[in-house]
C-alpha cells in the first residue's frame, strides 16, 4: 500500500509513519528537553574524545619525542585574503615553520594532528615554495644512454577516496587564489582521480587518490613528476597505500639514480594512525635515528572547535528507528544558525540501501513538519553515486529556512568537510569487505567500526563551530570497539595488489616490502588465479594480457572477460560493458519489491526483462531496453522498480568503458543511443556467458546427484541467492559474480553454463 505522504506534526504528540509511531513528546516547542530519548546531551563524553579546543601556540604540546622551537614567525599567508582569518585559526598553522625545517633535513616525516587541525588543506601549502620543491634538470641512465630529464616540481596529495581529492583540491585552489573551474586552464592546484582529472598549467599541488597515484606509478616508476608525496589518512590501509608505502619506501632506499639522484619527500599524515609501526616501516634498515633518510615525527595538539559526544543509554532495537528519533530531535530542539554559521545534519550509515530507505522515510516525515519549523532537504552521499551527484551534498544550501541533511557512507568520514554541518550520528557500522582464502570468496557485510572511524566520524562535526556527534550506541559498545581497522590487504582477495605489484616490475611478491604481509597462503592462492586468467605465465611472469588487465579500471576478472569479448571467436565486447557497466555500478540495480502490490505491478514489467539465461543476460536485456527508451527514463526506471540512480551510474561506467575500449583499439566507436531494442539470440548469448566464463570458471558450480550445487573450485554447497532469477531452478552448471554468507552460502549474479564450457574455459 502506498504511504499516506502528508501527515501533519500538530495531530498530537505523535506521528506516524507506515505503521511506526514516534512520540513527538516536547520535540515540537523550542523548549531544550532535560532526559531524551537517545541519551541526555549532558552525558558520558568519551575520554580524549575531540574536546580539547585548539590551545593557543605558547600553551601547546610539541612533540613528544622531538621539541623543536621556533625561531622565526610564520611567512605571511600567501593566497586568497578572504581565506587568511581561517588558515590563521588552525592548530597548524602556527607549527608550520616547524614542518618546513624538518623537511629540509629528513626525507619523510610522520604527522599527527586532531581532525580538523588544518592538515589536508595547509601542508602543501606550507611546502610547495619550498627550494626542495623546484622543477630541476637532472641527467639520468634511459635506454642504455645518458638523457636530461626533469624532476620534481609539484607535491601529490594522495587521499583515499575520489570526492575527497576533489572537493580538498576545489577548497586549497580557492584558497591560494587560483581558483579551479572548467574553463581554468592556469592554476596552482589540481586532482586526478578515476575518470575525472583537472591539472591546469602551473599545478604545484595535486590531488589523486591512492589509486590514481598507482596508475601514474605505471608510467613513472620513479615518479620524475613530483618532489614530495604527502600520503593522507594513512589509518583507512586500503591495498592501495599499503602497496604505494612500500613503493615509496623503495624510493626512499634506493639510490636515487632514476630521479637523477634528487630525494622524493614523503609525508605521512592521520589523525588516528598507529605511528610506532609506520615509523618502523619507514626507518632505514641500520635504524638510524639522524641523516636525510631516518623518520621524524612531528604530533601536533588542539583542534579548532570542541565536539560533544553523546551515547545512547542503552542499545538502540533498530539503526533507521533511533536515526529518525535523533533528527527529529535535532531539528525541532536546535537552531538552524548561530555565529558561527549553519548547523546542518550528517548521519553515517551503513550502505546505499540503508541510506534510501532512511531517506524515504526522513522526506515523509519532513512533509508533514510544523510550518514554523525549517524545511528539510536530504543529500544522499555514497561512493556509487556519479562525482557530480556527490557533490551536491558539499554545495551550501542558499540562505533560507532549510537544513540540510546528508546522509553518508563511510565516504564522508576522512578529509571531507561538508560546508554546514555541526551535528554527526553515528550508526556505528560500516559495509566492510571481508575474504575467505579457503572459499576464494569475498563478501561485502555491514559491520561494526572502530575507534579511529567513529573518531574521524565525529571529527565531521566541529570543522566550521563547535559541534555534537550522536552515537546510536553506548559508551561500552564504544569502549570495546577495536582501535583501527584490519589493513584492507588481510581482510580482501590481493588479487588486484598482486597484480599490479607484478605490473610495476615486482617480480618477488613475498619480498616486496608491506607494512602488514599477508599470509604467503592468500599470496599462492591470487598467483594460481592470476595463472588462470592467463595474466601471468607458469614462471610468474606477467604476461602481455596481464598488462593489459591493469589498463581497466576494474577488478582482473572483469578485465579478461573484457579481452576475451573483443576476440573474433566470442564478438560480443558491446554486450559485455553493458552488463560489467550493470553490475558493477553499486548495489543491485533491481530494487526489492517491498509490498504484495508492489511486487505484482513491477513484476508484470519486469517479466519482459528476464531472461532463462540468467541474471547476466537480464541485466543486458535492462540495459537495451533502458537505453532504446527515448520518451521518460525515470518512470521507465519506476515503474519496474528499478533504481534509476544506478541505472544513471551504470550509463556512466558503460561510457567510460567504450571509451576505453576504443582509446585501446579494442572496437570501433559504437553506434549513438537511442537504438531500437533486438533481443539477444540464444547463439549470441552463449558466446557472452562464454566470454564471461574466462573470467569466472573459477566461480562456478556443479549440480550434484542430491540436487545442491557444488562449487568447482573448493567443492563447497551453494544454494541460488532468492534474488537471481534463476532462483530455485535446477541447471547441470552455473557461474555466479557475487558469493555472500549468511546463515547459508549463497551465489548472486547468476547464470545457466555447460559443464564441458567450464573445462573449454580452463583450457581442460
Ligand atoms: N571544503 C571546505 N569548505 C569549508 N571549510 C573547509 C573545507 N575544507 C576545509 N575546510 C576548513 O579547513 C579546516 C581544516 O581542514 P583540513 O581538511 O585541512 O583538516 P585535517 O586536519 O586534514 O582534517 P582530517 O584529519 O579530518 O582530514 C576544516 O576544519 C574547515 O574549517
Amino acid at each position: 500500500m502506498a504511504r499516506s505522504k502528508k501527515r501533519k506534526a500538530e495531530e498530537g504528540d505523535v506521528i506516524r509513519i507506515g505503521d511506526k509511531v514516534i512520540s513527538l513528546e516536547g520535540y515540537l516547542t523550542k523548549k531544550p528537553k532535560t532526559q531524551s530519548t537517545i541519551g541526555s546531551p549532558t552525558a558520558n563524553s568519551a575520554k580524549g574524545d575531540l574536546r580539547k579546543p585548539h590551545q593557543s601556540s605558547t600553551s601547546q604540546h610539541l612533540s613528544p619525542e622531538r621539541v623543536l622551537t621556533t625561531f622565526k614567525p610564520c611567512l605571511p599567508p600567501s593566497g586568497d585574503p578572504q581565506y587568511f582569518a581561517v588558515r590563521q585559526a588552525l592548530p597548524l598553522w602556527t607549527r608550520q615553520d616547524d614542518i618546513r625545517r624538518i623537511l629540509r633535513r629528513k626525507d619523510v616525516l610522520i604527522l599527527v594532528g586532531e581532525t580538523g587541525s588544518g592538515k589536508s588543506t595547509q601542508v602543501p601549502q606550507f611546502l610547495y615554495q619550498e627550494q626542495w620543491c623546484r622543477k630541476k634538470k637532472v641527467k639520468v641512465e634511459l635506454d642504455g644512454t645518458t638523457q636530461e630529464v626533469s624532476v620534481g616540481g609539484v607535491i601529490a596529495v594522495t587521499q583515499p577516496r575520489r570526492v575527497a581529492a576533489t572537493t580538498l583540491a576545489h577548497r586549497v585552489s580557492r584558497e591560494v587564489g587560483t581558483p579551479l573551474s572548467s574553463h581554468s586552464f592556469n592554476g596552482l592546484v589540481g586532482y586526478s582521480v578515476r575518470f575525472d582529472h583537472r591539472v591546469p598549467r602551473g599545478t604545484k599541488i595535486k590531488y589523486l587518490t591512492e589509486g590514481m597515484l598507482l596508475q601514474e606509478m605505471l608510467r613513472d616508476p620513479h615518479l620524475r613528476q613530483y618532489s614530495a608525496i604527502i600520503v593522507d589518512e594513512i589509518h583507512e590501509r586500503s591495498v592501495d597505500v599499503d602497496l604505494l608505502a612500500g613503493f615509496l619506501k623503495q624510493i626512499i632506499c634506493g639510490d636515487k639514480a632514476g630521479r637523477g639522484g634528487v630525494p622524493l619527500k614523503v609525508v605521512i599524515m592521520s589523525a588516528t594512525a598507529n605511528v610506532e609501526s609506520i615509523k618502523r616501516f619507514f626507518s632505514p634498515e641500520d635504524g638510524a635515528t639522524e641523516g636525510n633518510g631516518s623518520v621524524e615525527y612531528l604530533r601536533i595538539e588542539g583542534r579548532q572547535f570542541p565536539v560533544e559526544i553523546i551515547h545512547t543509554p542503552k542499545p538502540v532495537p533498530d539503526i533507521e528507528e533511533a536515526l529518525l528519533e535523533t533528527i527529529i530531535k535535532i531539528h525541532t530542539e536546535e537552531a538552524l544558525s548561530d555565529k558561527y554559521g549553519r548547523k546542518d545534519i550528517l548521519a553515517f550509515l551503513p550502505g546505499q540501501e540503508q541510506i534510501e530507505s532512511a531517506k524515504d522515510r526522513i522526506e515523509e516525515w519532513a512533509s508533514g513538519l510544523d510550518p514554523n519549523l525549517p524545511k528539510i532537504k536530504v543529500f544522499p552521499l555514497f561512493g556509487q553515486l556519479p562525482i557530480e551527484a556527490q557533490h551536491q551534498a558539499f554545495q551550501p544550501l542558499p540562505s533560507g529556512f532549510t537544513r540540510k541533511i546528508v546522509l553518508a557512507t563511510n565516504i564522508a568520514e576522512t578529509s571531507v568537510t561538508v560546508p554546514g554541518v555541526r551535528y554527526v550520528i553515528d550508526c556505528g557500522k560500516a559495509k566492510i569487505k571481508e575474504y575467505r582464502p579457503r572459499l576464494g570468496m569475498e563478501s561485502l557485510l555491514p559491520k561494526g567500526i572502530s575507534k579511529s572511524s567513529a573518531i574521524q566520524r565525529a571529527g565531521r562535526a566541529g570543522r566550521e563551530g563547535p559541534g555534537k556527534c550522536f552515537r546510536l550506541y553506548t559508551k561500552e559498545t564504544y569502549e570495546s570497539l577495536p582501535e583501527s581497522d584490519l589493513p584492507e590487504i588481510l581482510r580482501t582477495d590481493i588479487l588486484n595488489a598482486v597484480l599490479t605489484m607484478l605490473a610495476r616490475g615486482v617480480n618477488d611478491i613475498l619480498a616486496f616490502p608491506l607494512m602488514d604481509p599477508p599470509e604467503a597462503e592468500s599470496v599462492e592462492k591470487a598467483l594460481l588465479h592470476l595463472n588462470v586468467l592467463g595474466a601471468i605465465d607458469d614462471n610468474g611472469i606477467i604476461t602481455q594480457m596481464g598488462r593489459k588487465m591493469v589498463m581497466f579500471p576494474v577488478t582482473p576478472p572483469y578485465a579478461r572477460v573484457l579481452l576475451a569479448a573483443a576476440e573474433p571467436e566470442y564478438d560480443c565486447l558491446l554486450e559485455v560493458i553493458d552488463i560489467i557497466a550493470c553490475v558493477t555500478a553499486g548495489e543491485d540495480i533491481y530494487l526489492q519489491l517491498r509490498s504484495e502490490d508492489e511486487e505484482s505491478e513491477a513484476m508484470q514489467l519486469r517479466k519482459e526483462l528476464y531472461r532463462r539465461e540468467g541474471d547476466l543476460i537480464t541485466y543486458l536485456t535492462t540495459m537495451q531496453r533502458y537505453t532504446s527508451e527515448n520518451a521518460d527514463r525515470t518512470k521507465w526506471c519506476k515503474d519496474r522498480k528499478i533504481n534509476v540512480r544506478n541505472m544513471k551510474q551504470a550509463l556512466n561506467i558503460r561510457k567510460q568503458l567504450r571509451g576505453l575500449c576504443v582509446k585501446e583499439g579494442m572496437m570501433e566507436d559504437p553506434p549513438k543511443d537511442p537504438q531500437p531494442f533486438t533481443p539477444v539470440s540464444p547463439e549470441q548469448a552463449e558466446k557472452i556467458l562464454k566470454a564471461f566464463l574466462k573470467g569466472f570458471a573459477l566461480k562456478t558450480a556443479i549440480l550434484a546427484p542430491d540436487y545442491s550445487y557444488v562449487t568447482s573450485h573448493g567443492k563447497h554447497v551453494v544454494a541460488i541467492h532468492p534474488s537471481s532469477v534463476l532462483h530455485g531452478q535446477k541447471k547441470e552448471a552455473i557461474m555466479y559474480l557475487d558469493y555472500v554468507y549468511t546463515q547459508k552460502n549463497y551465489a548472486k549474479k547468476v547464470s545457466v553454463v555447460q559443464s564441458s564450457w567450464i573445462a573449454e574455459a580452463l583450457g581442460a
